[in-house]
């Protein structure tokens, strides 16, 4: 079950809101809406579900909706119409009480201003939320200390906000947030007041921060490159009030939803933002030692490839086996492949950038494992398909691949493909020729 389900939740802003619906539902823009009702509308229809320890993304231009959509979310704008579940209860049922409690331990909001008691320190200004919920002074000092420690301000409890630069400052409005351990953080353009050097280490800091506490973060931001890097999901707001398109980064760079999408997201450069996860085989061609020359030449014919990888049963990676290996073993009909395991394997996690992998994909003649902390095999990643996605960028005028990525992609054009004169081979000398004019 989804951790936040919203159904078809609409909010009108102005005199006698409901009047406006009907004609929202009859299809008439916000300025058509606003002109014979006075009413604005801010969100139209929004129908979407935040999976538990997701960072989800609400991305959108400036008066898309993003601040009234996130303040739906716990009440603080109530919606005009439509449902807003969380952990399956309704929260438009909720009383004072219930709501005041929702607030105040399961969702703890971040702003984009901060919002700190100036005359207050760090740990009192972290203390705050908890004096009010009426924790006793210990109880209250050790979770705000847990939480400044969390932030890394450990050292700064006794200073004055005044004191502390804005990423700081942010830190504290950050360590605040965590201090009720809430389910969800709710951060509204949390990091848009910051300087960008600041605001991209904060962003490095909150991705970290997520990966040990797993909570639930709901992130509102109009910086489109903000949005691909934090989100696992994304949802993209447009100038009617209305979710144009929701997906991961992957989804909304390479299958953007309409024309709107397009146009938002045309200049980034997909190869940074695409991983070795979306474009891995899963079912990599694996054998096991045991299984002998004879298993892997076999496969190798099967699905014609030159390259076996060779795990243990665990799938944790052990190597790689050549197909000239493989057949040399068949013919000495000898049943132990362990003397011709290469441990020559490009590997890389699931989490690397196309534009990371292109070096050693285009200039290595073997596909590169995709392997976790563990080694174990997660799959296997083609510099065909590496090729592919950067061709994409290459040939699309409108995304073009920035030469500062393709630059140190060092081609040998006398390389051996496994397919002479195949696509993948094309591929590879079609970027040595462009990167040698784009050179010279
Ligand atoms: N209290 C209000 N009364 C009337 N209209 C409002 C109110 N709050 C927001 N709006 C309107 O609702 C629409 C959505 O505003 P909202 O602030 O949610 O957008 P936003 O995407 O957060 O924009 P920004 O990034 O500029 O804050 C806008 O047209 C705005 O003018």
């Amino acid at each position: 079950m989804p951790l936040i389900s919203i159904r078809n939740l609409s909010k009108i802003f102005g005199p006698n809101p409901k009047r406006a619906l009907p004609l929202l539902a009859k299809g008439l823009s916000k300025s058509e809406i606003l002109a014979k009702t006075g009413c604005t509308v801010a969100i139209n229809g929004a129908s979407f579900d935040i999976e538990k320890r997701e960072t989800f993304v609400v991305m959108g231009l400036s008066g898309s909706g993003k601040s009234t959509m996130i303040r739906c979310l716990n009440r603080l704008i109530e919606p005009t119409a439509g449902e807003i579940l969380f952990d399956g209860k309704d929260i438009m049922q909720l009383d004072r009480e219930a709501l005041r409690n929702l607030r105040r331990y399961k969702m703890s909001m971040v702003f984009q201003h901060f919002g700190l008691l100036p005359h207050r320190s760090v740990l009192d200004n972290v203390e705050f939320g908890l004096e009010i919920g009426g924790l006793d002074k210990a109880t209250r000092t050790e979770k705000a200390m847990n939480a400044i420690e969390l932030v890394g301000l450990k050292g700064f409890e006794q200073s004055r906000p005044s004191e502390l630069s804005g990423g700081m400052q942010q830190r504290v409005g950050l360590a605040r947030a965590l201090a009720n351990d809430p389910e969800v953080l709710l951060m509204d353009e949390a990091f848009s007041a910051l300087d960008p050097l600041i605001r991209t280490q904060m962003q490095d800091e909150l991705i970290d921060l997520q990966a040990r506490m797993h909570r639930t973060i709901v992130f509102i931001t109009h910086d489109l490159d903000e949005a691909l890097k934090l989100g696992d999901r994304i949802a993209i707001l447009g100038p009617e009030g209305r979710v144009q398109q929701i997906g991961t980064p992957e989804e909304i760079l390479c299958d953007p939803a309409d024309d709107y999408v397009r146009a938002f997201v045309q200049n980034v450069d997909r190869t940074k933002v695409i991983t070795a996860s979306a474009i891995m085989q899963k079912h990599a061609t694996v054998t096991i030692p045991k299984d002998g020359p004879g298993t892997a030449t076999r496969l190798m014919e099967k699905k014609r490839t030159d390259v076996v990888f060779v795990t243990d049963t665990d799938r944790k990676l052990m190597g790689i086996v050549t197909i000239d290996d493989a057949a040399r073993l068949a013919r000495r009909n000898q049943r132990d492949l362990t003397p011709v395991i290469s441990d020559r394997v490009f590997t890389t996690t699931p989490d690397t950038a196309i534009s990371d992998l292109l070096d050693t994909a285009v200039t290595s003649r073997y596909p590169i494992a995709v392997i976790d902390e563990d080694r174990v095999l997660l799959g296997v990643v083609d510099h065909g398909a590496v090729l592919a996605e950067v061709r994409v960028g290459v040939d699309d005028e409108a995304a073009p691949v920035r030469l500062s990525d393709i630059e140190n992609a060092t081609v040998d054009p006398d390389a051996t493909f496994p397919e002479a004169g195949s696509d993948q081979a094309a591929g590879a000398v079609n970027l040595h020729k462009q990167t040698e004019e784009a050179v010279s």
